[in-house]
């Protein structure tokens, strides 16, 4: 097991966001978080992630409770809004947070090149970001997260604003990151996306309706798509 939540819950200012969730993503699978607006993902994988905290239950990563400083140097976290340095360019930017993660040396300049091959950016390293269209943005923040190739990668709605051909390009990529042993938690408010995930969760307004993969969800609601499954487990809750 790479991640455990039991009976999770998330308030801000004595309002509560996210009710007693309780989860479980295996290790080496890509693992879906699926909801409309406002359902709570961004706050749940921020506590998967160790950058915010459970008001009330607990999380386990790689064995250890999270928040915890050595586990977090194990993960790596994309978050929706590009952390990236605008006057820099890419190489810069991969520069700084390689050494943030302490990569040195031989070692941080080949790994460098990978992820910027990886993502297809190596002819435009030497851009400053602030020239980047969005895309390219999504990609070398994805680019950055992978650099201390960890053991857990968490993409807050990864493929937002990148069209079709460069979306497939990142799942496959996805793909073969999991390959090489990293369990993946992604996202994400897209049916054809959930789609491709090997289990996933459906969240509603901070809830957790369902677990299972897209075809058990279909399944068990008679249903042919994710989105009728979504309704049929969210009416539950209405
Ligand atoms: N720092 C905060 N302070 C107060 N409320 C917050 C804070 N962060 C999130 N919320 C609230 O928590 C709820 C869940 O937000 P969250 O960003 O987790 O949803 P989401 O599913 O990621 O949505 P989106 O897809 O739009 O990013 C929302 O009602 C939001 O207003």
């Amino acid at each position: 097991m790479a991640i455990q939540l039991q009976h999770v819950s998330k308030q801000f200012h004595k309002k509560e966001v996210i009710h007693d969730v309780s989860l479980e993503v295996h290790a080496g699978e890509i693992f879906g978080i699926l909801g409309p607006s406002g359902a709570g993902k961004t706050t749940l994988v921020k506590m998967i992630a160790g950058i915010d905290m459970a008001t009330e239950g607990t999380i386990h990563v790689l064995g250890s409770r999270m928040p915890n400083l050595q586990t977090m140097a194990r993960i790596g976290f994309m978050a929706q809004s590009d952390a990236l340095y605008g006057e820099l360019t890419a190489l810069e930017n991969l520069h700084f947070f390689a050494s943030i993660y302490g990569l040195k040396g031989k070692k941080k300049k080949e790994r460098i090149e990978e992820v910027l091959q990886l993502v297809n950016l190596t002819n435009d390293m030497k851009k400053a970001v602030h020239q980047y269209s969005g895309g390219m943005k999504r990609r070398l923040s994805l680019a950055a997260a992978l650099l201390h190739e960890p053991e857990v990668l968490i993409l807050d709605e990864p493929t937002v604003g990148i069209d079709p051909l460069l979306r497939q390009a990142i799942w496959e990529e996805l793909e073969r990151i999991r390959q090489k042993g990293t369990t993946i938690v992604v996202t994400t408010h897209v049916m054809d996306e959930a789609e491709k995930c090997m289990r996933l969760a459906m969240i509603r307004d901070g809830r957790l309706i369902a677990v299972g993969s897209p075809d058990e969800l279909k399944k068990q609601t008679g249903t042919t798509t994710l989105e009728r499954a979504f309704l049929h487990f969210g009416r539950a809750y209405a």
